[in-house]
Formats: C-alpha cells, sequence, structure tokens
C-alpha cells in the first residue's frame, strides 16, 4: 500500500505528475493538493482504470493535513516558473515561503514520508525543508530528496542525440552531480554508460556540457512566457518518484542520482565530502535507494581535469544557495518570536 501526495497538483507539472502516479500500479492512494482546481482534476483522474484512490483537496476545510494524513511519499512542484530572463534564484521571493509553507505541514502531520522536492531553485527549496523540519524536531536527511532528475534525462536524450541514434536515450545513463541550476548541474560525460562519438570535437563536447547545463533555458525561451519545463519534468519526477517507491517496498540496488544531505550518517558521505574538498550541506550525487531512503552516497568517481573544474565551479554557487536557504527559515521564525 503506497499514499502519494502531490502538493501543487492542479500545476503544469502537478497534472501530468499526477496521472503518472495514477498510471504507477505500486500507487494506491493518491492524495492532490493545490489552491486552486484540484477537485477537478481528482475527478478526472479517479476514472483511469489503475488501482490508485484519487483525491483532491483546497486548503479550506484543513485540507493539506487530510491529503498529508497517513502520506508515504510526498512530491512538491508547487510554486511559480520562470519567464525568459529570469534565473531560478529570481524564483526565491515566492517559492521559499509557499515551500516552507508546506514543509510545515509536512512535519506536523507526515514526519516520516519521504519528500521530494521539484520547486525552485531546488538548491534552496530542500534546505528550506529540512530546517522548517528541524524546528519541528522531525528531520531525518535520508528521506528527503531534491529532485535533479529532470537534468539526468536531458543528458540521456542529448547524448544519444549526438551519438545520432535516439532509440538508445532511455538506456543511456550519465551522472549529473552537484545541484539543479546553471553552473551547479555537472553532467559527468566520462562515465556515460554510451561513449561519446571520439570525433567530437572540443567545441562540441563544450556545448553539450553546456546544453546540459542551461537545457532548462530552452524550454523557457521556447515557452516565451507561458512558463517552464512541465512535462518532461512530470516524466523525470514520476519517474524518480517511482524509483523511490520501488525502494521503500524492498526492492535493491536502485541507483539515481538527487540532491541530498551529506550531513547523513548514510554510507559513503562522508567519503563523498572528502572527494569534494570541504564540507557541503547538501550535494547531487548517485544515491542508492532502501527502505529508509537514502541508503548509500556514491563517490564522484574518476573525473576529467574539466570534469574537477566544473565542480570546482558548482561548489561555491551551492554554498552561497544552501545559505540563502536555511537564513531564510531562521530569520522566519526569528521574526515570529
Ligand atoms: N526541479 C526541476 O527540475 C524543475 C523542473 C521544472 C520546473 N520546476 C519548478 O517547479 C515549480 C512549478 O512549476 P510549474 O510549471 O508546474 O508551475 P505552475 O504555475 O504551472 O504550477 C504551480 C502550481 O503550484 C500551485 N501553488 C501555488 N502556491 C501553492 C501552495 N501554497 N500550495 C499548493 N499549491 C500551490 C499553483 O496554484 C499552481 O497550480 C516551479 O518552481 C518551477 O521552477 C522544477
Ligand atoms: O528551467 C527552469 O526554470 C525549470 C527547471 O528547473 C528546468 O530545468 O527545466
Amino acid at each position: 500500500m503506497v499514499k502519494a501526495v502531490v502538493l501543487g497538483a492542479a500545476g503544469g507539472i502537478g497534472q501530468p505528475l499526477a496521472l503518472l502516479l495514477k498510471a504507477n500500479p505500486l500507487v494506491t492512494e493518491l492524495g492532490l493538493y493545490d489552491i486552486v482546481n484540484t477537485p477537478g482534476v481528482a475527478a478526472d483522474l479517479s476514472h483511469i482504470a489503475t488501482p490508485a484512490k484519487v483525491q483532491g483537496f483546497l486548503p479550506p476545510d484543513d485540507g493539506l493535513k487530510k491529503v498529508l494524513t497517513g502520506a508515504d511519499i510526498v512530491v512538491i512542484p508547487a510554486g511559480v516558473p520562470r519567464k525568459p530572463g529570469m534565473t531560478r534564484d529570481d524564483l526565491f521571493k515566492i517559492n521559499a515561503g509557499i515551500v516552507k509553507g508546506l514543509a510545515t505541514g509536512i512535519a506536523t502531520t507526515a514526519p516520516k514520508a519521504f519528500v521530494l522536492v521539484i520547486s525552485n531553485p531546488v538548491n534552496s527549496t530542500v534546505p528550506i525543508v529540512a530546517e522548517t523540519f528541524k524546528k519541528h524536531g522531525v528531520f531525518d536527511p535520508k528521506r528527503l530528496f531534491g529532485v535533479t532528475t529532470l537534468d539526468v534525462v536531458r543528458a540521456s536524450t542529448f547524448v544519444s542525440e549526438i551519438i545520432g541514434d535516439l532509440s538508445l536515450a532511455p538506456k543511456v545513463v550519465v551522472p549529473v552531480v552537484g545541484g539543479h541550476s546553471g553552473v551547479t548541474i555537472v553532467p559527468l560525460l566520462s562515465q556515460s554508460s554510451h561513449p561519446l562519438p571520439s570525433s567530437l570535437s572540443e567545441d562540441s563536447h563544450a556545448a553539450l556540457v553546456h546544453r546540459i547545463q542551461f537545457g532548462g533555458d530552452e524550454v523557457v525561451k521556447a515557452k516565451d512566457g507561458a512558463g517552464s519545463a512541465t512535462l518532461s519534468m512530470a516524466y523525470a519526477g514520476a519517474e524518480f518518484a517511482a524509483k523511490v517507491i520501488r525502494a521503500i517496498q524492498g526492492e535493491k540496488g536502485i541507483v539515481a542520482p538527487s540532491y541530498v544531505s551529506l550531513e547523513s550518517d548514510a554510507e559513503g558521505a562522508a567519503a563523498l565530502t572528502k572527494e569534494l574538498g570541504q564540507e557541503l550541506a547538501y550535494f547531487s550525487s548517485n544515491v542508492e535507494l532502501g527502505v529508509d531512503g537514502v541508503a548509500k552516497l556514491h563517490p564522484l568517481g574518476k573525473l576529467t581535469e574539466g570534469e574537477q573544474a566544473l565542480v570546482k565551479a558548482a561548489i561555491p554557487e551551492l554554498v552561497k544557495n544552501i545559505e540563502t536557504g536555511v537564513k531564510f527559515v531562521a530569520d522566519s521564525y526569528k521574526a515570529t518570536l
């Protein structure tokens, strides 16, 4: 029995994500929450002939508490998306408060749930959830995940395009580490399951790295003011959620990159910190999933000189983004004293 909950379920990501979760036969209950339209989305999805019982909730009448009651896994795509010319950090002002409010609801109603954060800027919203949980004395670093799967999905697609065979895309695996914005997105192309053509020029290689790092901008530009990636994100979010669900049901050996706490006693956390050469509270690396969430963090492994430089460039930005999230929660609690 698995109850999955989507917070922000009526949005551009929320609706197709809810559809894909409804289509997942392992999900037996699907709770949808948003500030608008969830009764309609839930009624629509509830006619699909799959096991999940679907219910939609709105803020009145304790909707957040009701949707979160009994939740095993909570996915959060609530918040505003970018418009052309904006960075993900520009979303912080609005999304930080939304995420903190939802995290407070989870901390008080479903503190043991596995929490998957999609709302941007992920590098800062994940620390916001963690700090909120800490304030409530319920933080378990193994149960909190920043969803970076879209970067991994993009890397698979773009590499298979360069190899010249899109049919390979589902099989191409490229670890993408760091975080989820610009230079913090670090694709380890030297570790691709399918090597790049040896004829690929240095410039084309650099362009590929850039395209993976800034793939989100491509979509924001093409949507021309109508938002950012929604369908590919829903696909990626559902993929990652499905892996977490399989792992918590006991399947072993599931590995996926995710932005997680390094301040955890999970195997490999200390070794990863050592590889990074400095303490970082959060980092995205290959994570082995288990019944309790993060079971093991994989090392970065052998990097090329270029990849080492990319990791080095990502670290100061991550430090700044993490600090912004931590400070937001600290300040907001100070303000309420
Ligand atoms: N992690 C990633 O890789 C990734 C990829 C794409 C988008 N995103 C981010 O996901 C977020 C959502 O994007 P979108 O395109 O779905 O936006 P959207 O505007 O289409 O949908 C967001 C939904 O959140 C709802 N919402 C707002 N405040 C809420 C609250 N307090 N409680 C519950 N729901 C609330 C809105 O009503 C809306 O339905 C954005 O921050 C975007 O940047 C992340
Ligand atoms: O680019 C964005 O703002 C949305 C998302 O983070 C993405 O990578 O597509």
